[in-house]
């Protein structure tokens, strides 16, 4: 990869870390009923009876509820586990225990799955630090769902979770950088077509 790109991204990184950390425990909290209703649309729109997503951080856009309404529903809830190696395992997330994880996010306590449960996913909804209008996506920098989507035979619609101002004119694209299906914010559903 060039210098140029993962400097870019690094300093695009920084400052959108930075936003979401000012953003107020009540911000976080009045963009959860929408973002949550546009989640269950989108599970519903493509009947998904698998889902995988991830359990969010106090900073992040808030998962619980949709992931909640999920499992209620006799839907089938994959959560990450990351590993040293750059992989994830996943674990059948019922709601109930969580711990911190190699990276300091929650994660689900579990049965633990190989990477290659992310197979049988109809739907996944994937974290992202901001996403493009092409659906080029930007992670925290890590490169785990960029190696987890880029390692899958037939990818189900991939939608990233973001703030509304997290989606931007144009994020730095690498090789490895698949585009993701769509995005999910507070107040939209997004497509991308590509
Ligand atoms: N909630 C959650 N779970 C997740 C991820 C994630 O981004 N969020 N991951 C995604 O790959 C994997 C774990 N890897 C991670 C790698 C880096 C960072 C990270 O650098 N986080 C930022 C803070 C982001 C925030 O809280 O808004 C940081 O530490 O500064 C987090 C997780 C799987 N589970
Ligand atoms: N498919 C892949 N195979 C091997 N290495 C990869 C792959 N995708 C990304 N990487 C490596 O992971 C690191 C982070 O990549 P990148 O900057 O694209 O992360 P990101 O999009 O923020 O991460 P994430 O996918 O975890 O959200 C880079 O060093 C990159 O070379």
């Amino acid at each position: 990869m060039t210098a140029d790109v993962t400097d870019t991204k690094r300093a695009l990184r920084a400052e959108l870390r930075e936003r979401r950390r000012t953003r107020t425990s009540k911000q976080v909290e009045e963009a959860t009923e929408g973002l949550t209703r546009n989640l269950v649309a989108v599970a519903e729109t493509y009947g998904a009876r698998t889902i995988a997503s991830y359990l969010s951080s106090p900073t992040e856009p808030n998962t619980r509820p949709f992931l909640n309404w999920a499992v209620a529903g006799g839907r089938r809830v994959l959560l990450p586990i990351g590993r040293t190696d750059g992989l994830l395992d996943w674990t059948e997330g019922d709601g109930e225990s969580e711990t911190e994880g190699l990276h300091g996010v929650p994660e689900a306590v579990g049965e633990i799955l190989g990477p290659i449960a992310i197979n049988d996913a109809d739907l996944i909804v994937v974290p992202a630090s901001a996403v493009d209008g092409r659906g080029i996506r930007m992670g925290w920098g890590r490169g785990y769902f960029d190696r987890t989507l880029g390692s899958m035979e037939r990818c189900p619609p991939v939608f990233a979770l973001v703030y509304d101002d997290e989606i931007l004119d144009e994020v730095p694209r690498e090789v490895h950088d698949a585009p993701v299906d769509g995005a999910v914010t507070p107040t939209r559903i997004v497509r991308f077509t590509h």
